[in-house]
């Protein structure tokens, strides 16, 4: 019942401006796509085109073997022919009827008979842990219980493709969690392929199978987000992921200077003569100059100042300033006090490089 979909070199224009640049991808039946991104990047414009909502200016969006817009050959299949799921910001469900009601409604109109459509309506409730509400009007109902009932009506007609755009993003923290990890189980309990938008990088690295790193309207990575994390292929996925910090530098023979400024051995063979250094911030480990100093075995060392301490608990951030406007963030088990003088050291492991 599940389906892949596949976008092939999509592109998409308002008045002027470009909003999507060529977007090719694929996504096989089971998987959950999270399209990530800033704001204005074409998220929400790329999952129009895949619900029907828009048609693409050029290129072409398949559903298994079957082509769903493709202006070229004069094709795009309405929205409803689709069989696709949606759940949107805002719940959006039909205020005069039940829980039970919204979630029957689409069931009713596929034409399941009332046993099965009853069955069903119970089953998708249940798995959002919502059968208590059925008889319920949706405006009684919190957000993340009206939330809740918008995926069990998606699910519940058992779609080709579940799309969900930034479904947490009207709930509290903590809801957003609590939320955010069910649906990643349910996600895998039924085995629905999914495309989900957010900006928001916890949700996507809880949810998706790959994300699809957006910025200007083109895909910047495509990758699992553990890979996403570890290997950003671009300056800037390296800055929108994690806390990274990321240095332009140039090398030298076996010496890379950072900043045009701040001179270090080479940390790790074989990279581009200049590019930038990427650092995630729990990768660099800042102590105060002095007793720590002696003890760091050939790891390479900067120094600075002590500019601004956070407390998280189990250690310390710190944002380092360095000569020349470089600042570098990283932990430290000392409680540094701004204007400290501080060693900031790069362990040789957590290091990374990216083109200009
Ligand atoms: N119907 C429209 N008419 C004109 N411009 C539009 C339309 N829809 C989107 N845009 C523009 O296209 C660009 C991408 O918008 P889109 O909503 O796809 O971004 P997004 O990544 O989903 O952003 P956000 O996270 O803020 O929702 C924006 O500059 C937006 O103003």
């Amino acid at each position: 019942m599940t389906a892949s979909l596949q976008c092939t070199a999509i592109t998409k224009q308002f008045q002027s401006q470009v909003v999507l640049k060529e977007i090719s991808l694929e996504l096989p039946a089971g998987e959950c796509l999270v399209l990530l991104g800033p704001s204005g990047c074409g998220k929400t414009t790329l999952l129009n085109i895949i619900t029907g909502m828009h048609q693409a200016d050029g290129g072409q969006l398949r559903c298994d073997d079957e082509i769903l817009d493709d202006r070229s050959q004069g094709i795009h299949q309405s929205m409803q022919r689709r069989g696709f799921g949606m759940v949107f910001q805002d719940f959006s469900l039909w205020p005069h009827m039940t829980v039970a009601g919204n979630v029957e409604f689409g069931l009713k109109i596929q034409g399941v008979g009332s046993r099965e459509r009853r069955a069903r309506v119970m089953q998708a409730l249940e798995q959002v842990q919502m059968t208590e509400f059925a008889d319920r009007r949706p405006t009684t109902l919190s957000g993340g219980q009206a939330q809740r009932v918008a995926i069990a009506r998606a699910l519940a007609v058992r779609p080709r493709v579940l799309l969900m755009d930034e479904p947490l993003s009207a709930l509290d923290a903590r809801l957003r969690e609590e939320l955010k990890s069910e649906i990643g189980t349910l996600l895998k309990e039924t085995g629905t392929t999914a495309v989900y938008v957010t900006h928001d990088q916890s949700e996507a690295f809880t949810l998706a199978d790959r994300v699809a790193l957006m910025y200007q309207g083109r895909i910047e990575q495509l990758d699992t987000p553990e890979a996403l994390y570890a290997r950003p292929s671009t300056r800037f996925a390296a800055s929108f992921i994690g806390a990274s910090n990321v240095i332009p530098y140039r090398q030298e023979g076996d010496r890379v200077t950072l900043r045009d400024r701040h001179d270090m051995p080479l940390p790790t063979h074989a990279i581009p003569p200049k590019g930038h250094l990427v650092v995630r911030r729990e990768h660099v480990v800042i102590e105060p100059v002095g007793e720590g100093t002696r003890h760091l075995n050939g790891h390479v060392v900067l120094e600075g100042v002590c500019r601004r301490r956070s407390f998280l608990g189990d250690r310390h951030e710190i944002l380092a300033g360095l000569d020349g406007g470089l600042e570098i963030r990283g932990f430290s088990q000392h409680p540094l006090r701004p204007g400290d003088p501080v060693a900031i050291r790069f362990p040789g492991h957590g290091l990374h490089v990216v083109a200009d």
